[in-house]
Formats: structure tokens, sequence, C-alpha cells
């Protein structure tokens, strides 16, 4: 059988190469550089948000709420309430085992324990960018935001955690998964919000701009204010890996600025192994857990405010 192997070498470089795969069609060979499977664990294309899944109807009644929800005030508010970081406090790897109990309502693509996507995702990151130990670190921790679910954090409900994000502020692009629901939304025919700049301007940079709140936001805070070492990139990724409409579909680029350009090319190399290496190939927690803890001691302090 033959598959294609879409392995990046650097920061915007794409080299297509063809390999024969013994293996199952779906299957992850990660030894052989980053193999993107053609189907999901469900048989389906990633993301496809229409097709008849057994996930389909969870999945759009998720962002019928969500988009009902996030509305500027309500991102307002729940920023200044979660970035006073004072519901816990605890270590990345202490973090990294909580997330066992979240199971993300909004993939069409994953149903299995969140630490096993976080592992999927850094692994295969590690093989291919052997050298750059940050990525590997920002592909572990990702999607540690999602202990917003979770009891110890207001138990926030799923709206208001996972799902792909957006800017709140000014008009909701229709590139966002399942668009339609907007109309319902608060802000939705408020004319300071409704145009395409709203709140915002040209280049004002998307350090300006408030995205719907979630696990990407929330980690971003906890990362920053705890002072982490992390270079820039590190940062946007955590903080943007949801916004699709952005670094899929070329949407919003209007507020950005030269360093958002910069950063957006690791967000798009990033991304292709947060969506990708979602498979149920497992990996061996206790055979990679010393690598992951000593990078989490080199770019962040032993306990963390949550
Ligand atoms: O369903 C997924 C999941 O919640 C991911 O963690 C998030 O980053 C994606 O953007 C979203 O579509
Ligand atoms: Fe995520
Ligand atoms: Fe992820």
């Amino acid at each position: 059988m033959t598959i294609l192997i879409d392995h990046l070498h650097e920061p915007g470089t794409v080299e297509v190469e063809e390999k024969k795969v013994a293996e199952e069609q779906n299957e992850l060979v990660l030894d052989a550089g980053f193999l993107v499977p053609k189907t999901n664990a469900f048989g389906h294309t990633f993301r496809d948000y229409d097709v008849g899944s057994e996930r389909k109807d969870g999945v759009e009644e998720f962002y019928r709420i969500n988009h009902i929800n996030q509305s500027y005030d309500f991102v307002k508010r729940m920023r200044e309430e979660y970035g006073k970081l004072n519901k816990m406090e605890m270590s990345i790897w202490e973090c990294c085992e909580l997330l066992n109990e979240v199971i993300d309502e909004s993939d069409p693509d994953l149903d299995d324990p969140q630490i096993e996507h976080l592992l999927q995702t850094a692994e295969a990151i590690r093989k291919d960018y052997p050298n750059e130990d940050w990525l590997h670190l920002t592909g572990l921790i990702h999607d540690l935001g999602k202990v917003l679910n979770l009891p110890g954090f207001g138990e926030l409900p799923q709206w208001a955690v996972v799902g792909d994000t957006f800017p709140v502020g000014c008009a909701f692009d229709e590139s966002i998964v399942h668009h339609k629901y907007f109309k319902d939304n608060p802000d939705y025919e408020n004319p300071a919000f409704n145009t395409k700049y709203g709140v915002y301007s040209e280049g004002c940079g998307l350090d300006n701009v408030l995205m719907s709140w979630g696990h990407d936001d929330y980690m971003y805070l906890v990362a920053k204010k705890n002072n982490t070492t992390l270079p820039q990139a590190g940062l946007f990724i955590i903080r943007f890996h949801s916004f699709y409409a952005l670094h899929r579909a070329g949407a919003y680029k209007h507020l950005m600025n030269e360093e958002d350009i910069e950063n957006l090319k690791w967000l798009k190399i990033f991304n292709k192994y947060d969506l990708y290496s979602k498979s149920k190939v497992r990996i061996d927690v206790e055979k990679v857990k010393l690598y992951y803890l000593s990078l989490i001691e080199k770019y962040f302090p032993e306990k963390l405010r949550w």
C-alpha cells in the first residue's frame, strides 16, 4: 500500500515523499518520520464535522451551546477570574495526571483520556524535531488547560473549556465550525462587535485580541504568570492552537502583527502533530516520563499557581 508522508524539516518547508508501508493503513509509524494517517480512529477523515459518525450529534450540540454563550462579556469575566490563579498549586506533571479524568466532547477524532493525546503529540514532534526540546514540552502541556472542567477548577462546562476558539469583539468568521449557531449569541446583533474589526484595528496583534474562553488562553496565562522560560513561539502555540479559523482557514489575518506572522509558522507545524497523532496507538508513560520531567524542570518552576 502506498501512503503519503508529509515530512516537515524546518519551519515553512514541506517535503512530500512517498513510502510503501506494510502496516495497517491507519497506523502511525513513528520511527520512519511522521505519517499522516488517512483516517481517524473512527474510520473518518479528520475534523469532519458533518459526517454521520457516532460522535457527530454530540459534537454539534457542543458547538451550538458554545457559540451561543461565548460572548465578549463572558470572556472578559472568565479571563479576570481565572487570571488570579488562585485555584490550585501543583506541578506540571501532577496536572498531566489530573487530565486523565477529562474526556473532550468537542472532538470528532478522539475519545481517549487526554494524557494519551498529550504524549502522542509530544512524542511525534520529538521524532521529527529531536533538537527542539521546547516544542516537545509544548506538545506535552498544550491541552493542560482542560483541567478547567474538573471540580477543583470550578467544574466549567465543556463549552467553556474545549473546542475550537475564535475572537470575540468582532464578527464571527464563516469558516468557524458550525457557524450558524452564532445567530443566538448576544454579540451577533451588536453593532459594536459584529463588524470585520469590531473593537480592534488593523494589525493590532493577537496579543490584544480576546479569544473565546477555554483551555488555550487559560494555559497560556498559567505558563506566562508562572514565569516559564519557554520561547515566545511555545506560548503562542499554547494560546492559539485551537484557532483553526486562523491557522487553517486563514481568517482574521488583518488582526496579526509581524511577530504573530513569525509565530504562526511554528503553530502550523505544531498543528500537524496535534491533530494527526490522535490514534489508538498507546505510548508507554513510564518509558518517557523521566525525559519530560527533565524538560519541565528546565522550563518551569517546581510548583505552579493555577
Ligand atoms: O475538539 C478539539 C479539542 O478540544 C482540542 O483540544 C482543541 O485544541 C481543538 O481545537 C478542538 O477542536
Ligand atoms: Fe487543544
Ligand atoms: Fe491537542
